[in-house]
């Protein structure tokens, strides 16, 4: 990792397809750092209706001279679509792209996830740039190469690992996000603490009330530590062999909450964070680990504002089922993320369904 004044890199270290997260204030209007690369070539900035009346202009200074249109998607969860992925595909025909093309994705997570499977999928793979401007898409979504879509039987279903070729990361995006979205970012920092970072975990039972109020140098150091963390675990996993699916941790539950509750109940990062509750439960039942570290995790997502209840209106055999088409499962089994402890999650084959059940229900 390398700072200067004004902004950080921390490189995800994929051999010839390497790239810099670059984190830092305005970057995007800091055309230079990209207009050489993308010179004569077709350029599609996706973003939404939200995020591009406040940040498109930025973009576009550093467009200038270049061969480029804009593709809006309607804002949320349910509009991170396969139907939307043909509609940006049919954006990318309009504007005449060819293969050395380019994608920029301008928003947050539902942005990233489906401008990054549109470009895994125009003429077979095109170069995309991540513009994240959620938290939650600066410490995770927008850093891996996680592409892709949900359907009706549930999330990201549908996708592609696909990298980025830089990540732009400009925190003065932040200051117009809403409270309730920056807290749900919150929650995938906790999770990579709570994943593997004992130390980081601390760091932020510390930090946590300046983070709450949105403290500037402790935001930074805390997005620096997450993406650096993901970064180093995408480095030895890229494609979810073995170690990246610990970074799902809380995501068996969370995403069975998302899709019941037709995402308007929970955000991604509260499911995250009541999944991760779920998770320490059901590690607790299996004797993994002790009520202490499940207190301590509760404690945290408390105090940064995070809900760690489930809302009412959930039925457990509904969630079981969604679960059971969780993309890490194998031989008709559930395959979950639980933990022994801060910092040390564990990947669990074969967990025995009446157990999801009974701690399921016992939250209910
Ligand atoms: N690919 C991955 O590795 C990965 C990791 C984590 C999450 N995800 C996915 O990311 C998605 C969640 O991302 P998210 O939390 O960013 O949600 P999001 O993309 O829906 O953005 C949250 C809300 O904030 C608005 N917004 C974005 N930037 C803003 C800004 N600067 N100012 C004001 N409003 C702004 C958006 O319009 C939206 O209403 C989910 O689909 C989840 O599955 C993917
Ligand atoms: O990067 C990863 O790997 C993750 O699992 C990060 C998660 O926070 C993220 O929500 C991801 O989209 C989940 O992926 P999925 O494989 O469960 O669809
Ligand atoms: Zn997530």
């Amino acid at each position: 990792m390398t700072s200067t004044n004004s902004f950080t890199t921390i490189d995800v270290a994929l051999g010839q397809r390497s790239y810099p997260v670059w984190i830092g204030r305005g970057l995007l209007g800091d055309a230079a750092r990209w207009h050489t690369a993308l010179r004569g070539r077709h350029v599609l900035v996706l973003s939404n209706t939200t995020v591009a009346p406040l940040y498109l202009d930025r973009v576009a200074q550093g467009l200038e001279g270049i061969h480029w249109s804009s593709f809006l998607l309607d804002d949320g969860e349910a509009h991170k679509s396969f139907a939307n992925v043909g509609r940006a595909l049919e954006a990318l025909g309009q504007l005449g792209a060819t293969r050395d093309a380019c994608v920029i994705a301008l928003g947050g997570g539902v942005v990233g996830d489906l401008a990054g499977f549109t470009a895994a999928c125009w003429m077979r793979g095109i170069d995309f740039i991540q513009m994240p401007t959620t938290l939650l898409a600066m410490v995770d979504s927008s850093v891996g190469g996680k592409t892709g879509v949900n359907l009706p039987a549930g999330k990201n279903l549908v996708g592609a690992f696909h990298q980025p070729r830089a990540v732009v990361a400009d925190i003065d995006t932040l200051a117009t996000l809403p409270d309730r979205e920056y807290r749900a970012g919150l929650a995938e920092v906790i999770k990579g603490a709570a994943i593997g970072d004992e130390p980081f975990f601390a760091w932020l039972e510390t930090h946590a009330d300046a983070l709450a109020a949105r403290d500037d140098a402790t935001l930074i150091e805390a997005i620096a530590r997450k993406v650096r963390y993901k970064a180093g675990v995408v480095a030895r996993d890229e494609t979810e062999q073995g170690e990246r699916a610990l970074l799902n941790l809380g995501h068996t539950f969370g995403h069975a909450l998302e899709t019941a509750g037709h995402y308007t109940t929970l955000l991604h990062g509260e499911g995250v964070a009541v999944g991760m509750l779920l998770a320490a439960r059901l590690s607790e039942r299996l004797r993994m680990s002790e009520a202490a570290d499940t207190e301590r995790l509760q404690r945290l997502l408390e105090t940064v504002g995070l809900p760690v209840a489930v809302p009412a209106g959930f039925d457990a055999q509904q969630l079981l089922a969604l679960m059971r088409l969780d993309k890490k499962n194998t031989a008709g089994m559930l395959r979950l993320i639980l933990w022994r402890g801060i910092g040390r999650a564990e990947i669990v084959a074969g967990v025995n369904e009446a157990d999801v059940l009974t701690v399921l229900e016992a939250a209910l």
